[in-house]
């Protein structure tokens, strides 16, 4: 590394799809024993804020950035904290920043080189992309209609380490199965496997592994931002476009196509019917990208205690019959009968309840109004239903007067 290189902060950023273990990941981080003092950025979608009370209470200071993904709405706010941080030089020694778990990482990745502030004082040290080996194949799988954007194929395309994290809910033949088909995506990126993101920190930090070289290999504009091509009508701004054409791989014979088709073997006959078609489309709308519409998140914040009966019952039928479109579910809750702040998490059909009493999330302060919490994630949710089922599972909600079942006593009163 030159000394120039030296000087600057280091920056990682941490992608993945949703729920696949990326606060884990910055949680083993922070707790690991580096000496390093490093600030969070965190970007979360959702309505509610949750991932900043999941991080674990640190030295570290931790910055969030809520409502909206940080490769579209809040890439302002991307700036204006990372030059808040930049002011500071020397306080700290790297910056991590977790995108959601549905962004693109392209147009983070290109905040480092494109805004000169950010150019001159940072250097992108590493994009770490953690993979869930259980529910990966069915995020690369999903087709999106064509101006779309596939999250999950860009976050493995754009990796320079991949951790294929869980695996111990795989069997060895589905790890090598999803071993073989990222490795397809992304030759270059080494591929570690672990189980909840615990990971040598001395692999993941100051690795000096992000190449541009590489990424302009993969797209020679890269770096041409949305924000340079005002050949793009205003509405494509709204909409928050801005992806990339990539090179194929050598399977495409076709060279170029646009980036949600990237992944040769899947959709491979797809794209090329495609490519013929796309070629003229693409030169004018090269930086056109959308978030999945159907993909919405609706969160709660509830007053009140829950009943932890009748809220795992709840969930558990919920995630049961919906785990196939509820892509992510999490909670922060205040439960009756306990001190502890309690924490659910959700991915796909799995669930899993924790507090604070176990470690995981920050005690409730002294003070702090018990608040829970609630986010879904996923296709085609439906909040009045949601919010239904969840008020349902308050505790001490003034239950129906329950015909009065008859007491033992009453059967004799009546017998005499
Ligand atoms: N069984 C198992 N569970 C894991 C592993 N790693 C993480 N988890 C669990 O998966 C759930 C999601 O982990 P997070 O670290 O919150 O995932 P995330 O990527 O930050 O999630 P989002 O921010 O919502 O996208 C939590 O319940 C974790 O405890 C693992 O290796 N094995």
């Amino acid at each position: 590394m030159s000394e120039e290189a030296k000087s600057k902060i280091p920056i990682t950023v941490v992608t993945g799809f949703l729920g696949a273990g990326k606060t884990t990941l910055i949680n083993h981080i922070l707790s690991a024993n580096h000496g390093k003092k490093i600030a969070v950025i965190e970007n979360e979608f959702g309505e509610v804020g949750i991932d900043d009370a999941l991080v674990m209470e640190s030295k570290e200071e931790i910055f969030e950035m809520n409502n909206g993904c940080v490769c579209c709405t809040v890439r302002g706010d991307l700036i204006r904290i990372l030059n808040k941080l930049i002011k500071r030089k020397g306080k700290f020694d790297a910056i991590m920043i977790e995108t959601t778990g549905l962004a693109n990482p392209a147009p983070v990745i290109q905040t480092f080189f494109v805004d000169d502030n950010i150019k001159d004082a940072c250097v992108l040290d590493a994009v770490l992309t953690v993979v869930d080996a259980k529910h990966v194949m069915q995020h690369l799988d999903d087709v999106k209609p064509d101006d779309v954007v596939n999250e999950a194929v860009q976050q493995v395309a754009f990796a320079d380490k991949i951790l294929l994290n869980k695996t111990d809910l795989v069997t060895a033949e589905e790890l090598e199965a999803v071993r073989e088909r990222i490795k397809h995506m992304n030759k270059p990126a080494e591929i570690i496997e672990c189980k909840h993101s615990a990971v040598d920190v001395s692999q993941l930090l100051g690795i000096n592994a992000f190449s541009l070289e590489r990424l302009l290999n993969m797209d020679p504009e890269f770096l041409v931002t949305g924000e340079d091509h005002h050949d793009d009508s205003d509405d494509d701004h709204d909409h928050h476009k801005h992806g990339h054409e990539h090179k194929c791989d050598e399977q495409c014979k076709d060279g170029k196509h646009h980036h949600h088709h990237e992944e040769g073997e899947h959709h491979h006959h797809h794209h090329q019917e495609k490519h013929g078609k796309e070629k003229k489309a693409h030169k004018h709308h090269h930086h056109d990208h959308k978030h999945d519409d159907n993909v919405t998140s609706v969160g709660f914040e509830l007053d009140g205690e829950l009943d932890m009966q009748k809220l795992n019952m709840w969930l558990s039928k919920l995630l049961q019959e919906r785990g196939a479109d509820l892509y992510r579910s999490k909670g922060i809750l205040s439960i009756q009968g306990s001190d502890d702040k309690h924490v659910f998490q959700g991915v796909h059909m799995l669930l899993q309840f924790s507090s604070s009493a176990e470690g995981v999330g920050r005690p409730w302060k002294e003070g702090e109004k018990r608040v829970s919490k609630i986010v879904f994630i996923g296709k085609n949710l439906k909040r009045e239903e949601l919010l239904e089922g969840l008020q349902s599972c308050m505790a001490n909600v003034d239950e129906p007067p329950a015909k009065k079942a008859k007491t033992i006593e009453d059967d004799v009163l009546e017998l005499n």
